[in-house]
C-alpha cells in the first residue's frame, strides 16, 4: 500500500517554517517525520547535527550531488542545501508523513520528481513583520539578513502564481496559522493514525 503524502513547506526565510513544524511535530506524536536536509551553512547556537540538518561541507555534499543521493539541491543565501533520498525514505520506512522545509528552487525540482506531495506555502504577513521576526531571532549576520529579504522578496512574488501550491498561510498569529495547517492536513494525519494503530 502507499504510503502517507509527504508535505513541503515552503516559504521566505523567517516566515515561520521551523516553528510551525516543531509545534505540530510536538501535537503530533508518531504521525509526522521531519526530512533532514544537508546544508554547508554553519549549524546555529542549539542546532543538532543529524536532527536539524546533517551539517556538511561543500566537497561532501558535491560528491553526494554526483552520486546521485539528492532528489534536489539547491544554492540559497551562499550556501548549498539539498533533500537526500535517504532522508525521505527514513521517514516513509516508518509510514510517517514525510514534512520537507525547502526553498521555492527545491519546490520547482519536486514537482519534477515523483513524491507527489503536498504543497503549502507560509507567508509573513508584511516584509516588515519578517525583517523584525528576522532581526529578533538574532541568527543572522547583516549580510545574510539582506540576502534573506532580498530572496523573500522574489519568493513572495512567485508564490502568488496559481497552481504552485495547495495552500498559502499567512502566519500572523501562531495559533491561526497552525490551526489552518491542520486542516489542511487533518484527512492525512487521520489516515497515519488509523494505519498505524492497525499494524
Ligand atoms: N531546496 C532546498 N532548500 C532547503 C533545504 N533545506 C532547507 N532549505 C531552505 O533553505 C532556506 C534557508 O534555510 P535556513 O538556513 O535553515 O534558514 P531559515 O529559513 O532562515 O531558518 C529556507 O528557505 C529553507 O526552506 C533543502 O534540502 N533543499
Ligand atoms: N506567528 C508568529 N508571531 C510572532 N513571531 C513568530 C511567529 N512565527 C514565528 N515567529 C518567530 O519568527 C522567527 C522566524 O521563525 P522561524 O520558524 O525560524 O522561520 P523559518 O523557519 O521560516 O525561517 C522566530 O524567531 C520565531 O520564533
Amino acid at each position: 500500500m502507499a504510503g502517507p503524502r509527504p508535505v513541503v513547506l515552503s516559504g521566505p526565510s523567517g516566515a515561520g517554517k521551523s516553528t510551525l513544524l516543531k509545534k505540530l511535530m510536538k501535537e503530533y506524536d508518531s504521525v509526522f517525520g521531519f526530512s533532514v536536509s544537508h546544508t554547508t551553512r554553519n549549524p546555529r547556537p542549539g542546532e543538532v547535527n543529524g536532527k536539524d540538518y546533517h551539517f556538511v561541507t561543500r566537497e561532501a555534499m558535491q560528491t553526494g550531488i554526483e552520486n546521485g543521493d539528492f532528489i534536489e539541491h539547491a544554492e540559497f543565501s551562499g550556501n548549498m542545501y539539498g533533500t537526500s533520498k535517504a532522508a525521505v525514505q527514513d521517514v516513509q520506512a516508518k509510514n510517517l508523513i514525510c514534512i520537507l522545509d525547502i526553498d521555492m528552487q527545491g519546490v520547482r525540482s519536486i514537482k519534477r520528481a515523483d513524491l507527489n506531495p503536498i504543497y503549502i506555502s507560509i507567508q509573513p504577513p508584511s516584509m516588515e513583520v519578517l525583517e523584525h521576526r528576522l532581526r529578533d531571532r538574532k541568527t543572522e549576520s547583516e549580510e545574510s539578513l539582506q540576502k534573506r529579504l532580498h530572496a523573500a522578496r522574489v519568493d513572495m512574488e512567485i508564490s502568488k502564481e496559481q497552481g504552485l501550491f495547495d495552500t498559502v498561510i499567512v502566519n500572523d498569529s501562531l495559533e491561526e496559522a497552525h490551526g489552518q495547517l491542520k486542516a489542511v492536513l487533518l484527512e492525512e494525519i487521520q489516515k497515519v493514525k488509523k494505519t498505524n494503530m492497525s499494524s
